[in-house]
């Protein structure tokens, strides 16, 4: 005789459907890490807000056009993928140039990276009085910014930089445009979360797995770990409970954004590694994790699939993905060719542990 099986509120679930979710935020690249990247984005998510941050970065409708072009080649056949361009604004861009992209359909919103704060943001803004005239009309035109917030001044920790910059920038830029949708993106502190929470419907935050999953030990462990090296740097653990609570409870101003930032091995395990953690295989399989330890599974759909679409005034996918209980373990490497013959080793977020649930490969 089998033992009666327990009430269904104690069985924990197998398998979950979603409406088919979108990443608020990633870097697809370009070339042969673009062929090897895109795919893995393409299978969770219908569409992405891509970064621009490529080199030389997007700054004009005619060049984010043809990276659209790109990204769609690299997609697999029968993909309905749809990625969402950004402009990436300059110290000198054209007010005219971007309200024309975002009037043809071409530029979704535009990212602001201060100058040096991140990879390939050299070419981003010295000081946000230079881009006045491009603020005022996004405001006009409900163009959302994007912002990497931190303060790039050497004088100010690097542990700090993202609370300093809510604290100089970006309270004095929301008062200056009250109408301006703005995302803060990939957070990393509570203080963020605070003031994310206490802006009006105009301000969210995004919120990347590995910020939910990592705090600031991880990049130390046994060693200098390159792999959970990434751009906000992690914080400590006050800060990464913060951002769980964020993500989980349920209020329309935080939602996904996975910030997969792919960079060679070669590019990570140098005297001067880049910053930024791929994550895109199994972002969404990551999330999953956070959700199901914080008992707010119920709670993923409207995080992954709802609250961004409602922010950015886009209509919610049509189709659903399922999840299944169905434990695996994260290769420890992902080895690719880009259609130019260029070879790619990428060490993906959660490398050899094992993730409890799994994209079901029909959706
Ligand atoms: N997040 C990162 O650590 N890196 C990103 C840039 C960014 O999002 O800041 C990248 O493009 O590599
Ligand atoms: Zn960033
Ligand atoms: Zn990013």
């Amino acid at each position: 005789m089998t033992a009666a099986a327990p009430p269904d509120s104690v069985t924990p679930p197998q398998r979950l459907r979603l409406r088919r979710p979108d990443d608020w935020h990633v870097h697809l690249r370009d070339g042969a890490l673009l062929q090897m990247v895109a795919p893995a984005t393409a299978r969770s998510f219908a569409r992405a807000i891509v970064m621009p941050n490529l080199s030389p970065p997007i700054t004009t409708v005619a060049a984010a056009a043809a990276y659209g072009a790109r990204i769609r080649a690299a997609l697999p056949d029968g993909s309905h993928f749809t990625p969402l361009l950004t402009a990436y604004l300059t110290d000198t861009i054209d007010p005219a140039e971007i309200e024309r992209g975002h009037r043809e359909g071409v530029f979704t919103a535009c990212k602001l990276y201060p100058a040096h704060a991140t990879t390939n943001a050299a070419a981003g803004v010295t000081d946000l009085a230079r881009i006045e005239a491009v603020l005022a009309a996004m405001e006009r035109i409900g163009m959302p910014l994007l912002i990497h917030g931190e303060v790039t001044d050497a004088e100010i920790d690097i542990f700090d930089r993202e609370a300093v910059f809510i604290e100089r920038h970006l309270a004095p830029l929301l008062s200056r445009h009250p109408g301006l949708k703005v995302v803060l993106e990939h957070i990393t502190t509570a203080e963020s979360v605070a003031f994310v929470r206490q802006g009006g419907a105009n301000l969210a935050a995004t919120i990347t797995p590995h910020h939910l999953h990592i705090n600031r030990n991880a990049m130390f462990q046994g060693g200098l770990r390159p792999d959970f090296y990434c751009l906000p740097v992690a914080k400590r653990e006050r800060h990464r409970l913060a951002l769980r609570e964020a993500a989980t409870s349920g209020e329309p101003c935080f939602f996904l954004g996975t910030d997969s930032a792919p960079h060679s091995r070669s590019a990570k395990e140098s005297a001067c590694g880049c910053a930024g953690i791929y994550n895109a295989p199994f972002a969404l399989e990551s999330y999953a994790a956070v959700f199901e330890q914080e008992g707010a599974l119920d709670r993923l759909e409207a995080f992954a699939s709802l609250h961004g679409p409602a922010f950015y005034g886009l209509p919610v996918n049509d189709g659903h993905i399922t999840l299944v209980r169905e434990p695996h373990t994260v290769p420890p490497r992902l080895h690719g060719n880009g259609a130019d013959g260029t070879a790619s080793t990428l060490v993906p977020f959660h490398a050899g542990q094992v993730l409890q649930w799994r994209l079901a490969d029909d959706g």
